[in-house]
């Protein structure tokens, strides 16, 4: 049999395109045809299954799919056994609830007896339980902040990012309940063989994590500041540093976070850095 592992992606929705430029951003590649729900690697030993969110975290629970990428409010929801590998940064949302615009909101005791609409009833019920409030939970499996404009519920428990969905429906939020971003979940019992196809895996996704959040700093410096530049921009072992044509200045090169670089920018301009480029990096191994 064909050693190969599979994962199971988001057909189409909010986690789709990431998750498949993450892959593809890890040298894999792979045909992705509208309407085909499988596919595999022309040039890693991996299997993609394209499913509706909801259905991952149970796939990969039971062993259909090795590995998935799914929203931590799916995943919390679903309550399957997994193991989650990574956070990877993107599909950052919140659960939260929220009522009609008009209404005065004094504490969670609003909700004491209220019905409340929403598509996560776990997370929902847990919350409440934690609070010691009785709601009348209604689950709906989408469409949620229409809810209470047609009578449905009072209040709604529904994801949030911009808030715009929110606002253009007349609703306020009022309690932040949990926090999601997309995360990469495995089977429990992995074989061996697997686990050292998905570390492989796990090295390229750290590798183009790391290098999306550091830069490349290139800079020009008189020589008698560059002990100052370097205690600034110390680099990943130490910044490369080479004389210009000019005598008495050199180019110094180093590699930093983006927020290492906005705290240290004014220290560096006033230690007499100039000609400074902030480039971005593709991968990045230590
Ligand atoms: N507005 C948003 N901003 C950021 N992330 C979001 C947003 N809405 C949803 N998400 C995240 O993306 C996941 C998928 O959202 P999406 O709206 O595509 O789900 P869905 O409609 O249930 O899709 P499916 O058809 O696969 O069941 C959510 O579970 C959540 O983690
Ligand atoms: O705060 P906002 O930025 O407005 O985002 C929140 C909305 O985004 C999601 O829906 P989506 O647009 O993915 O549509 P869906 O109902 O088809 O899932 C979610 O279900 C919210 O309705
Ligand atoms: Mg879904």
């Amino acid at each position: 049999m064909e050693k190969i592992i599979r994962i199971a992606v988001q057909k189409s929705g909010r986690l789709s395109d990431d998750s498949l430029s993450l892959i593809k951003e890890c040298g894999i590649k792979f045909y992705n045809g509208t309407g085909k729900l499988k596919s595999t690697s022309t040039n890693f030993p991996i299997e993609f299954l394209f499913l509706r969110d909801d259905d991952i975290p149970g796939y990969v629970a039971d062993g259909v799919a090795d590995l998935g990428i799914v929203g931590e409010n799916e995943l919390v929801e679903k309550n399957k056994s997994v193991t989650t590998l990574k956070k990877l940064g993107f599909s950052k949302c919140r659960l939260s609830l929220a009522i009609p615009k008009g209404q005065e909101y004094n504490g969670i005791q609003y909700f004491e007896g209220k019905n409340i609409a929403t598509s996560y009833p776990k997370i929902l019920g847990d919350y409440l339980k934690a609070k010691n409030i009785k709601a009348d939970i209604h689950e709906i499996s989408g469409s949620v902040e229409i809810a209470p404009s047609i009578g449905l519920a009072e209040g709604i428990c529904d994801i949030v990012s911009s808030g715009s969905t929110l606002m253009m429906n007349g609703l306020k939020e009022v309690e932040e309940i949990f926090k999601s971003e997309a995360v990469l979940i495995a089977n429990n019992n992995l074989e061996g063989w697997k686990s050292e196809i998905v570390e492989k895996l796990l090295f390229r996704m750290n590798a183009v994590q790391k290098g999306k959040s550091n830069k490349y700093v290139l800079l020009n410096a008189p020589n008698e500041s560059l002990d100052k530049i370097v205690s600034l921009i110390p680099g990943m072992r130490s910044p490369t540093i080479l004389p210009l044509a000019q005598e008495g200045w050199s180019s110094v090169h180093s590699v930093l976070s983006e927020d290492q670089f906005w705290e240290n920018i004014e220290e560096l301009r006033a230690a007499g850095a100039e000609g400074i480029l902030v480039v971005p990096i593709e991968k990045m191994v230590i």
